[in-house]
């Protein structure tokens, strides 16, 4: 005791005692020994050490911090002697420190590191033994130890800050409520982990892309086992049987009755002919391939789309008739959903002629008619584009219905009362908006966007689209001051923005700012 606690060492890495309370302790004749005989049990030691506990937390006098009680166990080798004198210590050092002391596990080959020098071990004790006494102010080093798990180091600080409550200086409260800090970070770290992992995982989205590739959900219109539907989707029963039960957590599948697997109704939507199927989307590779892409986007600022797939987006669907039809397919059967509920709102018209430019097949178009019999319209997209429109064909709309091939960034567009651009804008940046926007003044007096207005914090799915905008054509979702800029640029003004409850877009009604052919602000 004397020879090292109560002394100076030089490793310590600081001056005074190994421990700055022993040496007072040994003089006043206030460290106290216990000894435990080993081969008498455990219990036997725990005994001892609630009476010590409960003795020096009793002992309210002024020499109370001064005290220290060393119990030596002995009677058994030293290695399992080093052993219980740790997790007795690990058991019983939360009572402690509720109590107001501290209980240190000390034995040969204690690696502990010393608070100032790493490479001492201030708990090295030539044997095992248990050292108890009050705790001081400082000891806060010894309860946020990185080594203490979080949730302990949060119980161990809260005693901690009981115990000093009112007494602890500026300095010291801030130590602690950091400790407090990063243990609650620590608590925390796992379930957020949790959190991140499954943010960043994509299996969810392959084990619906493979169910769509095989077209599994065509096959289970009745019920089937993995062995039945291996034959008819080419792939092996036991891999089948894998998916089908990873499939189950999403709630697509479900198994029973027998050895069979059934759809539930989500899982209809990945049929090919369920009214607003989800197969084609999911069995194309094009977005996941495209996120590969991803840091291309984020170093540059730049779509990635033609660094995966040698060509910007709608130059390579354009050339390639098979995705031009699938894209187009999906933007229609998303039309519905997408533009129904805005139709309600007041700020589209009843009669005249509408120019709906890059309105695709004319998904918009179709919708809008049927509501206005007194409306005509001409439907503006690339020639390729327009040529997949099933207007003209239409029963009930035909003759209100005109087409017109055009690119809509270099030729004149087709005069009309209003023009319309929906879910255009958002795919090209703020340059190629603006003259797409100087195109459709031109061609009308009033101007109906309808686009996403993002919210200025928040709205995740807003800002995640606005990301695949930039990944995919440099485009990108605007805020209502955004829009209000761009709008601006183009010699537009934007006179009101129209949302529906529960809509993901909104209509922003816009009329001319400046007379005079369109263009950049004079
Ligand atoms: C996201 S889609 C929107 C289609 C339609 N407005 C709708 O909401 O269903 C974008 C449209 O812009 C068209 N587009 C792209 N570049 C174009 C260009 N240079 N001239 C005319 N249309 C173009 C595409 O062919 C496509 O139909």
């Amino acid at each position: 005791m004397e020879s090292f606690v109560a002394a100076p060492h030089p490793d310590l890495g600081r001056p005074g005692d190994v421990c700055p309370f022993m040496r007072n302790a040994l003089r006043n004749g206030r460290v106290e020994l216990r000894q435990w005989d080993a081969t008498a049990g455990r219990v036997e030691l725990d005994r001892i050490l609630v009476s010590v506990r409960e003795e020096l937390a009793g002992d309210e006098s002024a020499e109370a911090a001064r005290r220290s009680v060393v119990v030596v166990p002995y009677g058994i080798p030293d290695d399992e002697l080093i052993g219980l004198v740790q997790s007795v210590q690990r058991e019983l050092k939360s009572s402690f420190v509720e109590s107001g002391l501290m209980l240190g596990e000390f034995f040969p080959g204690n690696a502990a590191a010393g608070l100032h020098n790493s490479e001492f071990h201030p708990l090295a004790s030539p044997v095992p033994l248990l050292g108890a006494r009050h705790m001081a102010p400082t000891d806060l080093a010894f309860l946020a130890a990185s080594d203490i798990p979080g949730d302990e180091a949060l119980r161990l600080l809260g005693h901690y800050r009981r115990i000093f409550a009112g007494t602890l200086g500026d300095a010291a409260e801030r130590k602690l409520a950091e400790a407090e800090e990063r243990a609650r970070a620590a608590v925390l770290a796992p379930s957020e982990a949790r959190r991140l992992r499954s943010l960043a995982d994509p299996a969810p989205g392959r084990v619906l892309h493979a169910l769509a590739v095989l077209g599994v959900a065509d096959h289970l219109a009745t019920p089937r086992s993995a062995v039945q539907l291996s034959e008819l989707v080419g792939a092996p029963a036991p891999v089948l049987d894998r998916i089908l039960r990873a499939a189950a957590t999403l709630d697509v599948v479900a198994p029973g009755p027998g050895d069979e697997w059934r759809l539930l109704p989500a899982g209809t939507l990945l049929a090919t002919d369920t009214p607003g199927s989800l197969r084609a989307e999911f069995a194309d590779n094009d977005m996941f391939a495209l996120w590969t892409g991803f840091m291309h986007s984020v170093r540059t600022g730049e779509p990635c789309y033609p660094e995966v797939f040698g060509a910007p987006v709608f130059e390579r669907i354009t050339d390639a008739p098979e995705k031009l039809a699938a894209f187009h397919r999906q933007m229609h059967s998303r039309a519905h959903e997408m533009y129904e509920p805005l139709l309600e709102l007041p700020v589209w018209p009843g009669t005249g002629l509408i120019v709906d430019v890059g309105g695709g097949t004319g998904a918009l178009l179709e919708l809008l008619l049927g509501l206005r019999p007194e409306l005509h319209a001409v439907l503006v997209d690339l020639p390729e584009v327009v040529a997949l429109s099933a207007l003209p064909e239409h029963p009930l709309l035909s003759d209100r219905v005109r087409l017109r091939g055009a690119d809509m960034l270099t030729d004149e567009l087709p005069r009309g009362d209003v023009a319309v651009l929906a879910a255009v804008l958002h795919n090209w940046p703020d340059e190629r908006a603006v003259d797409i926007l100087a195109a459709c003044r031109d061609a009308a007096p009033r101007l109906l966007i309808v686009d996403r207005v993002l919210a200025e914090t928040g709205d995740r799915s807003g800002r995640l689209n606005d990301l695949l905008m930039l990944s995919a054509c440099g485009g990108r979702e605007r805020t209502r001051s955004g829009w209000s800029e761009l709008l601006g640029a183009a010699g537009f003004r934007l006179e009101g923005v129209h949302e529906m409850p529960g809509a993901e877009l909104s209509v922003l009604e816009c009329g001319v700012a400046w007379p005079g052919r369109a263009g950049r602000r004079p």
